[in-house]
């Protein structure tokens, strides 16, 4: 459990986020986005409940990061609807944000903050305290550096302790195993097989295997490779 005993978001006994009962889901429907001219995401439909992960594919510049940002309220579609629980995330933009741990390729740490103080402010949010994520990603003996010093992969393994501790039901991770060595891959798999058990939703690219038992998985067709009208005839994807 990464939760101090008594939090808000965390109920005592071996339960869930609160906001993630049995009927809450993440549905994306019928989405379409642009970048500029081109269309990078065509009819794209997706639904996990409670406890499921998905992992998305796809080549680079198919759309995988643009669309975690759609599903966090980072960027809005032009096309379709992002629900939690079956209403509309943007009717409720501050809810989302609060239910989304989102991490992108860049791990938006503070330099000049020790590791232990990068992940205060979420401990704040989430009212958790930061050692056992700091325990579970083995990060103890670097915990008073700052964040500057520390390699790539720790500053990964930071990242995600940042990401778990902030009791979101809903991660959404842009190859969240970047710069990872085989041991704290391994580690990163307990944690969210232990964020799955508390009814947590994971979506994560990847372009190498993920340590996750039991996924759905979305490959989106990169149609930059068909006409910049956006005329092509690909199927809608819906999984
Ligand atoms: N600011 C932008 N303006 C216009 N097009 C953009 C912009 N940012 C990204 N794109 C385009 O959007 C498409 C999708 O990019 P995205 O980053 O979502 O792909 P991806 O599948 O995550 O790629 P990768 O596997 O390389 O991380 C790409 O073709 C990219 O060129």
């Amino acid at each position: 459990m990464l939760a101090k005993h008594g939090s808000r978001r965390w109920e005592s006994t071996i339960s869930g986020y609160h906001d993630t009962p049995p009927t809450s889901r993440l549905q994306a429907c019928e989405l379409s986005v642009f970048r500029g001219e081109r269309l990078v995401l065509d009819d794209i439909s997706l639904s996990l409940a409670p406890g499921e992960a998905m992992i998305l594919h796809g080549a680079n510049g198919s759309g995988k990061s643009t669309l975690l940002r759609v599903l966090a309220g980072l960027r809005q579609a032009d096309g379709g609807h992002v629900l939690w629980a079956g209403s509309d995330i943007a009717a409720d933009r501050a809810a989302h944000a609060s239910r989304v741990a989102y991490l992108g390729h860049q791990d938006a740490l503070k330099p000049g903050l020790t590791l232990r103080e990068n992940l205060h402010l979420a401990c704040v949010l989430a009212d958790t305290a930061p050692d056992e994520a700091i325990d579970a990603f083995a990060l103890q003996p670097l915990a008073d550096l700052p964040a500057r010093l520390l390699s790539a992969g720790q500053k990964r393994r930071t990242a995600l302790a940042r990401v778990a501790v902030s009791q979101r039901p809903l991660w959404l991770l842009d190859e969240p195993t970047l710069g990872l060595d085989t041991h704290a891959i391994e580690r990163f798999g307990h944690v969210m097989a232990d964020h799955r058990t508390r009814g947590g939703v994971i979506v994560a690219t990847t372009h190498v295997p993920l340590p996750l038992d039991d996924t759905r998985s979305l490959v989106l067709p990169d149609l930059a490779a068909f006409p910049l009208s956006g005329g092509h005839d690909t199927e809608g994807l819906s999984v």
